[in-house]
């Protein structure tokens, strides 16, 4: 075991604050190749995202998918990318913003990505810095998966592994069957109903993972049908007024499916002119909804003869979802989000000076 280096120097007695760390996936630091290439190397470096046998996966990755896929996704990051950068990171530090006013400064939040930054490590040292002890790791994916939830705990606990005093971690697994979270997404999807006349068709698309991972005990096929037929429950849909599919694989393995891009030139040619598309696996837009649903597959529904392929907006930074995310927390605290003052046992004064007197 790694010898445990010296915590920084805290008081014994200071009160024992509640934190939440938000995370996410991540993004590039800028639309350029180079950034991208650093951003992809990190992510697709990660043994929970790419599970294939590290001999055989370094020569693909540095020799086929570094060299050349950053170049093409540039053009699509520059499609999407803001005045505050990219859309992901943007609309994360609104939803930090936003948690941070509904939960009060006595309870610090942070934001962490898992590839890239601000780094999960530097959200906790935050944390830890603003007297955070008790703390929520909330990764903002509704649907547990391996791939994304399982690879921020590991991240924390890769962070927290030489520490001598281990703050109290309660790791959030996921909400895609919450009465709250559902809630939300159907009110958004009345609000596009109201303000765009409604759709013939309600397609909700998840990314996609590789069926090995659902073959090997991945929940995040289940849960992403739960969370689609609650919604169309709320929502009263017929069972042929609205189809799930998954989006954005990579590569030829065979992942999770009916595939997005298949379904809508199915839909198009069945006849189908105006179809409203949701994607409630995403907490925040990003680049696989805003340049690959809103965007590309448009296009490619009026390429197969469809009208319109109306993207619905991500819950983001919306008041329903915030308040959602708070309630989410007061639940990990048992409600008392208050700092508990720990047993003074010892003042700081009384510490130092035994540490002086050497004992
Ligand atoms: C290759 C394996 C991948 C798995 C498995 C995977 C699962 C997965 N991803 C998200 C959420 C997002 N993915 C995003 C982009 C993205 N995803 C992969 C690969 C896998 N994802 C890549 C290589 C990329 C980069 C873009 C590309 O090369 O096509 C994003 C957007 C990031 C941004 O900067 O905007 C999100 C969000 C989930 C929820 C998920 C499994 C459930
Ligand atoms: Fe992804
Ligand atoms: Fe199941």
């Amino acid at each position: 075991m790694n010898t445990a280096p010296s915590d920084p120097v805290r008081a014994h007695d200071q009160a024992q604050r509640c934190g939440v760390l938000l995370a996410n996936l991540g993004t590039p630091d800028a639309p350029t190749p180079a950034a991208i290439r650093r951003y992809l190397a990190e992510f697709l470096g990660d043994p929970r995202v790419v599970e294939i046998p590290r001999a055989l996966w370094w020569p693909i990755l540095y020799g086929f998918i570094l060299p050349f896929r950053p170049r093409r996704l540039a053009h699509a990051y520059q499609s999407i990318w803001t005045a505050e950068g990219s859309p992901l990171l943007a609309i994360s530090r609104a939803q930090q913003r936003g948690l941070q006013s509904r939960l009060g400064d006595a309870v610090p939040v942070a934001l962490g990505m898992r590839y890239g930054t601000p780094s999960i490590g530097a959200a906790l040292d935050e944390l830890l810095e603003r007297g955070a002890r008790r703390i929520a790791v909330l990764p903002l994916y509704p649907q547990y998966s391996a791939t994304t939830t399982a690879t921020v705990f590991e991240a924390v606990v890769d962070r927290v592994r030489p520490m001598r005093w281990w703050p109290e971690l309660r790791f959030v697994n996921g909400y895609h069957d919450e009465s709250a979270y559902i809630d939300a997404l159907a009110e958004s999807v009345r609000a596009h109903w109201a303000r765009n006349g409604r759709g013939e068709h309600l397609l909700m698309s998840f990314h996609s993972i590789p069926v090995r991972c659902l073959q090997a005990g991945d929940p995040y096929y289940c849960f992403s049908q739960k969370t689609a037929r609650l919604l169309a429950a709320a929502l009263d849909l017929p069972p042929d007024a609205w189809t799930l599919s998954f989006q954005s694989r990579i590569g030829r393995a065979k992942w999770l499916s009916p595939y997005t891009d298949l379904v809508i030139t199915r839909l198009a040619r069945s006849g189908i002119k105006t179809v409203d598309t949701i994607c409630p696996g995403f907490s925040a837009d990003c680049l696989e909804t805003l340049e690959e649903v809103a965007q590309r597959y448009n296009e490619q529904f009026r390429d197969a003869g469809g009208s319109a392929l109306r993207y619905i907006p991500a819950l983001n930074a919306d008041d329903a979802h915030l308040d959602f995310l708070a309630d989410l927390v007061h639940r990990q605290f048992g409600g008392r989000l208050t700092a508990q003052v720990a047993d003074p046992h010892a003042s700081a004064a009384e510490r130092v000076a035994m540490l002086q007197r050497g004992f």
